[in-house]
């Protein structure tokens, strides 16, 4: 697991999302442009050498592999290159999750990257925001991260594209097991309803044990 510390306070993690979060908002932009766009094939090539020239810049300098998830030594994770949530990803939606009595809920829009059927959001979609939204319930509830054991979703009917609203609450625990159901909402209702089954790793014992993990997975990189 790519977890490790970073030693920086609350002020440094605030200037660090903003100064990325307006160009990951941008790329997001392009992403729905380039699905819609209807422009002649000449400013389709035009369009994909300037890409290509703010690709090569960005590259200069980049990390090997995925962003990871550091922590700070507070335990605020910055899971920014995560595919639901990450605020450096632009594939991510993004999906801003607040949990509040055992209760985890989510309004986002999905727009044209997100479809599937016509009109509709993609079945894969919707499994990757319960998924990520039923392991932030599981997790917040306990301070412990539960990772995903079983995922079952049951598609009720289509997902309109737009805004839609997610909600999702523990419905008991056993030993390092959360019971989690959950739900989609689309203008009209349900669209979708899941049950997981989310399970923390048993070398996650306790607060004391994934700060041990994650200090050795810092001092081995
Ligand atoms: C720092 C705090 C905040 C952090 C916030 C973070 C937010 C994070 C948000 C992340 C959101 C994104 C979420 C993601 O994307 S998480 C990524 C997707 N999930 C994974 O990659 C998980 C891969 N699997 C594993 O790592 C292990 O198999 C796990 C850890 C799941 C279990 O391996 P472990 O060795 O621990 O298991 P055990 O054999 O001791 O069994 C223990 C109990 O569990 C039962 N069982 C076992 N497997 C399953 C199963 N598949 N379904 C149902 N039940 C299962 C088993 O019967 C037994 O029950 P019982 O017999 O005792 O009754």
């Amino acid at each position: 697991m790519d977890f490790r510390f970073e030693d920086i306070g609350p002020a440094e993690v605030k200037r660090r999302i903003s100064a990325v979060e307006p160009l990951t908002e941008s790329v997001r932009d392009l992403v729905d442009a380039v699905i819609r766009t209807e422009v002649d094939d000449t400013a389709l090539d035009d369009a994909r050498r300037q890409i290509d020239d703010i690709v090569a810049r960005l590259r200069t300098e980049e990390k090997p592999g995925g962003f990871g998830v550091p922590f700070t030594r507070d335990l605020v994770g910055m899971p920014w290159g995560n595919a639901a949530t990450g605020v450096r990803n632009a594939i991510a939606p993004p999906l801003r999750p607040v949990t509040h009595a055992g209760v985890s809920t989510a309004e986002v829009t999905l727009g044209a990257a997100y479809e599937g059927p016509g009109g509709h959001v993609h079945g894969g979609v919707l499994a990757l925001l319960l998924d990520q939204l039923v392991g932030e319930c599981a997790s917040s509830g306990t301070s412990m991260p539960h990772f995903t054991g079983t995922l079952t979703v049951r598609y009720v009917r289509p997902t309109k594209l737009g805004q839609v609203s997610l909600r999702a609450e523990v419905t008991g625990t056993q030993d390092r097991k959360a019971f989690v159901s959950g739900e989609i909402h689309d203008s009209e209702g349900v669209t979708a309803e899941v049950e997981a089954i989310m399970i923390r790793p048993k070398e996650f014992a306790g607060r004391d044990e994934v700060m041990a993990a994650i200090a050795e997975a810092t001092a081995r990189d």
